[in-house]
């Protein structure tokens, strides 16, 4: 049902509000990432549209006034799509949809079609398909009923296109359906990490796109699908590496987001089974992104959803080389130093200094302190193994005695 085609750029508007809580550079923030999400998913972003308010307008996210510019741009421009940076309520979409007479998105959509996209086995495929169809449940009413149906691109992949005219019941049974799919490949799942024996599982985690599976390639040699897009990853690799013939397995996963969809959780929910399953926790982060900060509390808000938050965490700052401090003129009195003005020294200085060795700081694609991080690494992962093979102690040397 997934369709999987390349498609033209589309033209894209995206909209955003600048609430009291967020600042502009952060909705700045917001929107690159809204953007680059439009772009991951084969969109082309003209203009950006946002608004100053409270709280989103109940009936058309945005008010009326900038809903009239919207409009005129949208037919002026012949734009395809307009996106929001927010889920819009069945009842918004329905209105907007009126009013602007072309594909309206929201970021969850967006998020779905990009994992729709993505997924490669059928595994994913049918996680994928359930989240849609719940995404798609309340939604079944006029959705789309207006445009033209051979329109597709971006939001039109999946159940919404073809199940339009079917009732809800037919939905509700495509969801049980999926359910049951799912659940028998999960035996299948827990039957292969039963397999695996008692060996300790590292898992990666973390925001998307900051270099888990460059990471993992680096460490296991091996060929894990990587690009600057996001969400190259959906699937879970586990490889079997060995340092200091110590041996241990090591999990590379999907990515986390601001705001992941609720549906997408869910779904996910057993392919982050290796993460929950884990001993360790490898959280890698973008240092290089200037809002890595927030990035880190998304994860572990996630982290949190899957129970997982009270694991051992080794913290992975990655891209150090990518790492650029904004200039401080130091002569301007006027400007105040922030952290965007930090070096990454500086940065060692703050809450990092807490986690103390439970922080490193390399570059996956440069190969940077990878030496620092194998025996990190090395040290934890022996720990844990000695607790559960506590006869074969001896067999592992002293993480000073590694290579
Ligand atoms: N400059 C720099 N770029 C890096 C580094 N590590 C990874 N990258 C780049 O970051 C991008 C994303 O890398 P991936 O390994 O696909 O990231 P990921 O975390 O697996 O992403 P998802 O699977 O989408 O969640 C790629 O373009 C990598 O080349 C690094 O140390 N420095
Ligand atoms: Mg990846």
């Amino acid at each position: 049902m997934l369709e999987k085609k390349d498609i033209n750029l589309e033209k894209v508007v995206l909209i955003g509000v600048i609430t009291r809580e967020q600042d502009e550079d952060l909705s700045k923030e917001y929107l690159d990432e809204l953007e680059f999400l439009t772009y991951t998913a084969g969109g082309e972003v003209v203009k950006r549209f946002t608004q100053k308010l409270d709280m989103p307008n109940p009936k058309t996210f945005i008010g009326t006034g900038k809903m009239n510019d919207v409009q005129e741009f949208v037919k002026e421009n012949d734009i395809g799509t307009v996106i929001f940076d927010d889920e819009l309520s069945p009842a918004q979409e329905r209105n907007i949809s009126k009013i602007l007479n072309c594909k309206i998105l929201d970021r969850t959509n967006l998020i779905l079609d990009i994992f729709a996209q993505r997924a490669q086995t059928s595994y994913a495929r049918t996680q994928v398909e359930l989240a849609q169809c719940q995404y798609l449940l309340p939604r079944l009413k006029g959705m789309w009923t207006h445009l033209e149906r051979q329109k597709g691109g971006i939001g039109m992949r999946g159940p919404g296109e073809t199940e339009i005219e079917t009732d809800r019941r037919i939905v509700r049974d495509k969801i049980s359906l999926l359910k049951e799919k799912i659940k028998t490949i999960d035996k299948q799942m827990a039957v292969q990490r039963g397999n695996r024996g008692k060996l300790v599982r590292v898992a990666l985690v973390g925001y998307t796109n900051v270099g888990k599976s460059t990471l993992m390639n680096v460490i296991s040699k091996s060929e894990v699908f990587a690009e600057n897009k996001l969400f190259a990853t959906l699937d879970t690799t586990v490889r079997k590496v060995v340092i200091g013939n110590l041996p241990f397995l090591i999990s590379d996963t999907v990515g986390f987001i601001r705001k992941l969809p609720t549906q997408l959780v869910d779904s996910f929910k057993s392919t982050l089974d290796e993460v929950r399953e884990a001993d360790l926790l490898l959280h890698v982060v973008d240092i290089s992104h200037s809002n890595f900060e927030e990035h880190i509390e998304s994860v572990n808000q996630v982290l949190e959803e899957i129970d997982s938050k009270g694991k051992p965490t080794i913290m992975v700052f990655n891209k150090i080389d990518a790492y650029e401090a904004a200039p401080f003129d130091e002569e301007d009195l006027i400007i105040e130093r922030t952290k965007a003005n930090y070096s990454i020294d500086e940065w060692k200085q703050t809450w990092m200094s807490k986690i103390g060795d439970n922080a490193l700081f390399i570059s996956a694609l440069n190969r940077e302190n990878l030496d620092d991080f194998k025996k990190r690494v090395y040290k934890e992962v022996r720990e844990i193994h000695v607790t559960r093979f506590p006869y074969n102690e001896f067999l592992y040397p002293d993480v000073e005695d590694i290579e």
